[in-house]
């Protein structure tokens, strides 16, 4: 469904598209996480002014076969399809092995490839799906022309209008591959590798950062599990293992050379998203050292099973959402074994809740000094605040309504900007009254400039992106 909403925001000119899980059953069979729902993809058009408003299902061979066959098919984060015999899960066990048991069920983000094509991700290298940003219909599924294999990489790759990087984690060897891929190519390349340094396994690694000349390799002790991974029934932490005695470790690799030029231990972390990384140099211009930003939950695996539907649908009033901060990685390159992990600010700055972070996109792996992200305003059981993070003066700016769930803001920056924080911040926001609004705050002082209300209330979604208008 469409609709026309008038916005007084007539500089922005494009598509906003937003990626996330939005159906969480099957019929009368409900899902239990909410990493399981099935991708809907929501498209904000702002055209002088006015703002044109739709969303769709992504067609994944996961969706379609669960509504044809009204059942559960494929292997979700939590959910696994009910084998009905022996010999059933015996060739259950197999088609794992092969990745064909794993959903395709791109719910998690969406980036624009620099030749313009759109790409809906998740964490399965096969949930890989183009779709069409102007009907939001499923194209089809992207196909990686290597041979690289391979069944899971992070669900974040780096995406900029000359190339796409991601790690390719390996269970078998435990390590993780880092590839790039040109814009307007399917084909990955193999940068380099690195060998995990601890544990069982590789760290989970649901996104990286980078700077310009190097890629970090985060190495988390929250690391994927095999056994996990066959398990029909959801173990406390779905298909990964918390191994804080193994260590926690980031690796830096050499874009150009794939060489390792450190690998430091660190102390435990536990992340989904990396917020920017860039190069501290001395005052002769020497690379010293590498900053990370992350949105860090103090070490601490809980929010995992806070983010079960239940917990999500039964707030009453307590305040159960596990602490967060910006932890900041400083890994440095003159051999030491070592590195730290410091809160950037006070996480009362941001109420202590902290994820879902964005940035000006022009400062992807350069000193940069602000941050966008989901906070909390006490008491909550999920992110609650939009906030605007100043690195430097180590303040935030919050933006509240008493019950409403902001997804993401994402920053979009005005063309022609030269500040870093001129531009405009997009969230799709769900309101205590379960009506929906897209809002539009001024990426500077963080007031708003606009909000659309929607026909429908939407649900929670993750990740966007931006589409510009296309120079006619
Ligand atoms: C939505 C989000 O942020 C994360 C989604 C993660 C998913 C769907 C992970 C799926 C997986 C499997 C189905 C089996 C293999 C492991 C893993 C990648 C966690
Ligand atoms: C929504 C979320 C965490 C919220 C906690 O504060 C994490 C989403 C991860 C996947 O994209
Ligand atoms: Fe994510």
């Amino acid at each position: 469904m469409n609709i026309f909403g008038v916005l007084a925001c007539d500089r922005l000119n494009g598509t906003y598209l937003r990626n996330g899980p939005g159906q969480w059953n099957i019929e009368d069979y409900n899902f239990r996480h909410l990493f399981d729902g099935y991708a809907t993809i929501v498209r904000l058009h702002f055209d002088n002014g006015r703002l044109l408003f739709g969303h769709r299902q992504i067609e994944s061979e996961a969706y379609k076969a669960a509504m044809k066959h009204k059942r559960l098919c494929f292997r979700e984060f939590s959910e696994a399809p009910k084998p009905d015999s022996f010999l059933a899960y015996v060739g259950e066990l197999a088609s794992l092995f092969s990745g064909a048991s794993l959903t395709d069920n791109a719910n998690t983000g969406v980036v624009k490839l620099g030749d313009g094509r759109v790409v809906c991700l998740t964490e399965t290298i096969k949930g890989s799906i183009q779709i069409d940003p102007d009907t939001l219909d499923t194209i089809g599924k992207f196909e990686y022309t290597d041979n690289l294999g391979g069944l899971i990489h992070s669900a974040h790759p780096i995406v900029t209008d000359s190339e796409f990087l991601t790690l390719l984690p390996d269970l078998v060897r435990p390590g993780y591959t880092v590839v790039r891929m040109a814009a307007g190519s399917n084909e990955r390349k193999v940068i380099g590798r690195v060998n995990c340094r601890g544990g069982p396994a590789p760290g989970w690694v649901h996104s990286f950062p980078v700077t310009e000349h190097y890629v970090v390799v985060p190495e988390m002790p929250l690391r994927y599990c095999a056994q996990n991974l066959l398990k029909a029934e959801p173990t406390p932490l779905y298909k990964f293992e918390w191994h804080p005695d193994s260590g926690g470790y980031v690796h830096v690799m050499c874009r150009a050379s794939g060489k390792i030029v450190a690998s430091v231990e660190v102390p435990p972390y536990v992340t989904f998203h990396f917020i920017n990384a860039y190069e501290e140099q001395d005052e002769d211009g020497r690379v010293t050292a590498i900053i990370a930003d992350c949105c860090e939950h103090n070490a601490d695996t809980t929010i995992l099973e806070k983010l079960r539907l239940q917990n999500l649908r039964s707030f009453a009033g307590h305040d159960v959402l596990p602490d967060a901060r910006v932890g900041r990685f400083r890994i440095p390159l003159d051999g030491s074994p070592v590195g730290e992990l410091e809160a950037a600010l006070d996480p009362d700055e941001h109420g202590k809740g902290m994820d879902m972070s964005s940035i000006n996109p022009a400062y992807l792996g350069k000193k940069y000094r602000y941050a966008y992200a989901c906070g909390a305003q006490r008491p909550c059981n999920f992110p609650n605040t939009l906030t605007k993070i100043d690195l430097v003066k180590r303040k935030a700016k919050n933006w509240h309504n008493e019950g409403a769930v902001p997804s993401e803001p994402f920053f979009v920056a005005r063309p022609g900007a030269t500040e870093e924080d001129d531009g405009v911040v997009i969230s799709i926001v769900s309101a205590a009254n379960g009506e929906g609004y897209a809002l539009v705050l001024d990426g500077s002082t963080f007031e708003e400039i606009a909000r659309a209300k929607f026909p429908y209330g939407l649900p929670y979604g993750l990740h966007g992106c931006w589409v510009p208008k296309k120079a006619s």
